[in-house]
Formats: C-alpha cells, sequence, structure tokens
C-alpha cells in the first residue's frame, strides 16, 4: 500500500484526484493538518460479489497519532460532506469547525483525527468520476457500494495508519451509519461511537425520498446512462436532486419563519394567473440556490452512488433481529437526535439507542431548524461529546 500526497480542499469546484506521488504509511502523520491525501488500498470484494479493482481512499488527518495509537479518532462525513472537518494548514474553514480542532471538544492537540471520503465519492476516492482500468471514468459501470463495503474500505486504511482501534467513530446522518456500521462490523476495533440524527436503517421514507432524488438526477437529459463525463452534465437533475433533498433537511418551521410567503427581492411580484415570467418566491429562490450551489461541487453519479449506499443502510440485514444485531458492539455509544429532523426522527434514534447493548440514553439536540441541526447546533452537540467522551 502506499500513501500519496497532493493538495488541500478546493471549495467552489468539484474536486478531482490529481496525480499523486508515494510515501510509505508511516509518514502519514509528516503531511500537513487537514491537506487531502491518498491511500491505494488494492482491490475491494463487495457484497454485491463485483469486485472494484485498485481502490483509492481519500482522506485528512489532524494532530499526531501516540505511540500505542490509542488517540486516533474518526470523523465520518454525511451525504454532500467531504473530508475537511476542520482548519489545518490552510485557513479553509471545516464543516464540523468547533467540534474539532485546537481545543475543541476533539482537541487535535491531544487526538489524531481521521476522515475519510466516503467510497463512491467524489471529494478523493475512488467513484464514479474516477478512472476505471481502462483509463475511462467508471460513468455507468460503477458498481453499487453499500456502507458495509465503505466501512470494510476504511478499515483497511486504519491498517496502513497503524490505527488497531479508534478512541472513537463519530458521524451524523449518513457519517452516523457509517460509524454505527463501523462499531458493529468491527467491535474490538470501536471504543466509543456517536452515533447522531439516524436510526438502525433506512426507514420505507427516507428510501423513498432518496429515490426521487437519484430519478431527478437519470432522467436529466444529459444523464446519458451516466456516461456524460466530457459532454454536458445532468446539473438540472442534480440540482432539483439537491432541492428535494434540502427540504428534508429543514424543518416547516423553519421555511416559514425565515421565508414565509415573501417573494424574492427584486423580483417581479407575484401575479395570480400570471405564471410566466413571474417572480419567485424567497424559498423558490433560496432552494434554486442550494440547488446551483452543490451543483458547482458535486459530481451527480457520486450522488447517486451515495444515496443509494445510504438506502442500504440497513445493520440488521444478515444479522438477525435489531437487538442480536447491535449485539456484538463493545463501544460505549452516544445516541443523539435534533428534535424538530422531520427526516431522521428523533423516534427511530431512540429506537436504536433503547437496543444497544447498555441502552444508551438518547440525547435531544434542541434546535428548530431540522436535520441539518447537527451541523448547526455544535454548540450542544460539543457539550454532550465532551460530557460523554471528551472530559
Ligand atoms: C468543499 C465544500 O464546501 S464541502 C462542504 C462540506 N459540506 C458539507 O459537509 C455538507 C454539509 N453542509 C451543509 O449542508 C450546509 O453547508 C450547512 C447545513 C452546514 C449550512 O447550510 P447553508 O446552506 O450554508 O446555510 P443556509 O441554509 O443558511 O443557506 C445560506 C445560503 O443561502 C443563501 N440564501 C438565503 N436566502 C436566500 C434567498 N432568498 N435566495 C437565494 N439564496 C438565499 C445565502 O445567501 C447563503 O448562500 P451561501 O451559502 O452561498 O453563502
Ligand atoms: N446537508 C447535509 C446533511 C445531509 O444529511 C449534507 O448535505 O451532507
Amino acid at each position: 500500500m502506499t500513501i500519496a500526497v497532493t493538495r488541500s480542499g478546493e471549495p467552489e469546484t468539484k474536486p478531482t484526484r490529481n496525480s499523486v506521488s508515494a510515501r510509505p504509511a508511516a509518514q502519514a502523520a509528516r503531511v500537513p493538518d487537514g491537506t487531502v491525501q491518498y491511500l491505494r488500498i488494492g482491490d475491494l470484494q463487495l457484497e454485491s460479489g463485483v469486485q472494484l479493482p485498485d481502490v483509492v481512499l481519500g482522506f485528512e488527518t489532524w494532530g499526531t497519532l501516540n505511540a500505542d495509537a490509542s488517540n486516533a479518532v474518526l470523523i465520518e462525513h454525511a451525504l454532500t460532506g467531504d473530508t475537511h472537518v476542520t482548519r489545518g494548514a490552510s485557513e479553509e474553514p471545516g464543516w464540523w469547525e468547533q467540534l474539532a480542532g485546537p481545543g475543541a471538544p476533539v482537541d487535535t492537540d491531544k487526538y489524531f483525527v481521521v476522515s475519510i471520503n466516503i467510497l463512491g465519492g467524489c471529494y478523493g476516492s475512488t467513484g464514479p468520476s474516477t478512472p476505471a482500468p481502462d483509463g475511462r471514468p467508471w460513468g455507468s459501470r460503477f458498481p453499487l457500494v453499500t456502507l458495509r463495503d465503505t466501512t470494510s474500505a476504511e478499515a483497511r486504511l486504519a491498517d496502513a495508519l497503524g490505527i488497531d482501534s479508534w478512541y472513537a467513530v463519530l458521524g451524523g446522518s449518513l457519517g452516523g451509519a457509517r460509524a454505527l456500521e463501523w462499531a458493529v462490523t468491527y467491535p474490538s476495533r470501536v471504543r466509543r461511537c456517536a452515533v447522531i440524527s439516524v436510526g438502525a436503517s433506512s426507514t420505507a421514507e427516507q428510501i423513498a425520498f432518496a429515490q426521487a432524488q437519484t430519478l431527478a438526477i437519470r432522467q436529466d437529459p444529459n444523464f446519458n446512462g451516466g456516461d456524460y463525463y466530457g459532454g454536458p452534465e445532468p446539473e438540472a437533475g442534480l440540482a432539483l436532486a439537491r432541492r428535494i433533498a434540502h427540504i428534508t433537511y429543514r424543518s416547516a418551521a423553519e421555511l416559514d419563519g425565515r421565508f414565509g410567503r415573501n417573494a424574492q427581492e427584486s423580483e417581479a411580484p407575484l401575479e395570480a394567473g400570471s405564471l410566466a415570467g413571474r417572480g419567485r418566491y424567497q424559498v423558490e429562490s433560496y432552494l434554486d440556490h442550494q440547488g446551483n450551489k452543490l451543483v458547482r461541487r458535486f459530481d451527480a453519479n457520486s450522488y447517486i452512488a451515495i444515496t443509494e449506499a445510504l438506502m442500504s443502510h440497513d445493520v440488521c440485514r444478515g444479522r438477525g433481529s435489531l437487538r442480536d444485531s447491535l449485539a456484538p458492539a463493545t463501544a460505549e455509544f452516544l445516541v443523539a437526535a435534533v428534535d424538530s429532523d422531520r427526516l431522521y426522527f428523533p423516534a427511530q434514534s431512540r429506537a436504536l439507542a433503547e437496543a444497544l447493548p447498555g441502552g444508551p440514553e438518547l440525547h435531544i439536540i434542541e434546535a428548530p431548524i431540522g436535520h441539518d441541526g447537527f451541523l448547526t447546533e455544535i454548540g450542544q452537540l460539543s457539550g454532550q461529546l465532551r460530557s460523554n467522551f471528551f472530559a
């Protein structure tokens, strides 16, 4: 295995993996904090039976692994997140900036923090937009990857870094599902596990919202079955997928309180019976903005691949009842949910907590925003993590 290092994050452009220079794994800690690195983990046998060749994972690290490798913390990103959890060599802020960093609850002066781009993603790991063995992008040929596939890939990265067991694995939403899968698949490798804003499996409703998103992309005339690289991209479809998703990430009260029925400033007032050329409601303009913003930084095929990986989330698959499936996990768990989340309901997190060994209490993040509260209400989450895992 080799570790290869190139650039730091590029927030507003679609990321690509640059050519790399090899380094031995032992030198990984010398790479500047918060810089994307690449690990070649070899061929990966997927749950589907397909073998994915020559897999690469993109990742970032902060801090220093201690002599007995006991201080490593894995932070798993959510659906459209990346490896840039917090700033490092560059001052580019990260998505859990106040939660990880020097002096933060996950104190990078004390812990060695690792964040890995999910397999199938577009922030450094092998995915549909990266070259297949024939040199062309995988595109339509990229296979279904499940969360268990992504976890087994990440275990190889942990091996390469010399991490036998994580001090803690943390994540919200898809990141929480990834963390849970780690704790159940590799009980001896996870000593603490925070599962935030996600339940034990994707529900029918969550799969339904996800299907509407993947179809929005697939039905874009530019999708071309997934083989659109080098030509026009399915931007309208991806933007529509993001709009659908973003509505589920925010509560009705948040959207109402923020936008109400207001017309977007500077646009023509709404007129009944004159829909052509009418101005937009503020909330329409907001969703347009969210959709267009994602299009600038994300690959549509990766969006489908990761969404389908999240659809596959089912900690019970092939393991029996929920209690039986969770029983092997030996980690200390923290389960948290946002009270206003209308996508991953707190009741689903409560059911997970009750079924986990030891039955940890459910921590509630009180926030009107909805699901995205796990990204925006860092104060409450920090308090819960500090008093449980990082005192
Ligand atoms: C490389 C990278 O950047 S990857 C970043 C990693 N990303 C992730 O981890 C994904 C998770 N992050 C997210 O989902 C989001 O960033 C969150 C949840 C943390 C915050 O959500 P945001 O969208 O930033 O916040 P919010 O809902 O307040 O939206 C603010 C944006 O809406 C815009 N907006 C607000 N009202 C309107 C309106 N009426 N019309 C148009 N746009 C509007 C604001 O101008 C602002 O634009 P900007 O983000 O371009 O500055
Ligand atoms: N808004 C976040 C949360 C999804 O759960 C994201 O885009 O990753």
